[in-house]
């Protein structure tokens, strides 16, 4: 079972990529990961995220550059080879799926299984093992379209465990998910040893999960290291274009950032304000 596996070292050189000639999308990324690194990736909207990650999961083709998994190259290996190493949580979730939860999470034996027999002893003892460790057993016969949103989450990770991969890919999976759950799912996550990357949009649960942090801007590594080199205010701001102030606490080693819209990006709000205080001066609102 994954948790009791192993992560794999992850390296990425110059990694370009595009969905057509001429449009990248994915620019001159190296970095890497060692087994059981976490990765955090963060970046504003549009910035490359989603592509940088379907490329680690060998979705897209690289145009150029390679990704190497335990020093072996991601596109040297068959498809289920690599589906064996890396599992994915994406955040899509099906409404209309009628599927159980025992067999989404046995979905994740897919790329495990051998001929064309039935699921054997170990693909439910996996299963078993993996529903229980998220905390779902009761939930293993409830359709899968009928859980909330945090439950979904749970049961896509739990899938992913099933698959005993040794590395696992997440795209935003503190989506939809409240406050308590959003540090469930990190906390469980970070009790596997083995090697997750993940995009995350709270730069403060990057800054307490991460081992390792990546900003990407404009398809660009803005900044790749160490969440307390990497995470400071000019690159925060330079990054997602507004104000951003580091705050020590005491109970973390981890800084915890405030931000701010810049001044000259709040004019048009003050603007809009002054019209509001025009209309109340004229009598037009109250
Ligand atoms: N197949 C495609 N063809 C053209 N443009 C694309 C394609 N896929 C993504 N893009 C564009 O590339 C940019 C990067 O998209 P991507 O989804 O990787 O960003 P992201 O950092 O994950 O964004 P978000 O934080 O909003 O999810 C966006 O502007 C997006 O519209």
């Amino acid at each position: 079972m994954s948790c009791f596996e192993t992560g794999a070292s992850l390296r990425v050189e110059r990694l370009e990529w595009g969905p057509r000639p001429g449009l990248r999308l994915v620019r001159d990324i190296s970095l890497s990961l060692a087994s059981g690194g976490r990765l955090a990736i963060i970046g504003p909207n549009g910035a490359g995220k989603t592509s940088l990650l379907r490329c680690l999961y060998r979705a897209a083709q690289p145009a150029a550059g390679k990704i190497e998994v335990d020093g072996v190259d991601l596109w040297s290996i068959t498809a289920r080879e690599a589906a064996k190493t890396i599992a994915v949580v994406l955040q899509e979730m099906p409404s209309d799926f009628p599927f159980s939860v025992r067999d989404v999470v046995m979905m994740g034996r897919i790329p495990r299984r051998e001929g064309i027999g039935g699921w054997t002893a170990r693909d439910r003892e996996q299963v078993a093992h993996a529903l229980d460790h998220l905390d779902l057993g009761h939930l293993a016969g409830r359709q899968f379209a009928t859980l909330s949103g945090g439950e979904k989450q749970r049961v896509l990770i739990a899938r992913a465990l099933a698959q005993e991969p040794r590395i696992i890919i997440l795209d935003e999976p503190t989506n939809h998910l409240d406050i308590r759950h959003q540090l469930e799912i990190l906390e469980l996550l970070k009790t596997l040893r083995l090697t997750i990357v993940t995009t995350l949009h709270d730069i403060n649960l990057a800054a307490e999960f991460a081992t390792d942090v990546a900003i990407l801007a404009e398809g660009r590594l803005a900044a790749f290291g160490v969440p307390g080199a990497v995470l400071e205010p000019s690159a925060l701001s330079a990054a997602f274009g507004v104000h951003a102030t580091a705050h020590e606490t005491p109970e973390s080693n981890a800084s915890r950032f405030s931000f701010s819209l810049r001044r000259s990006d709040a004019a048009p709000a003050k603007r809009s304000n002054s019209r509001i205080s025009s209309l109340r001066s004229t009598g037009e609102i109250q």
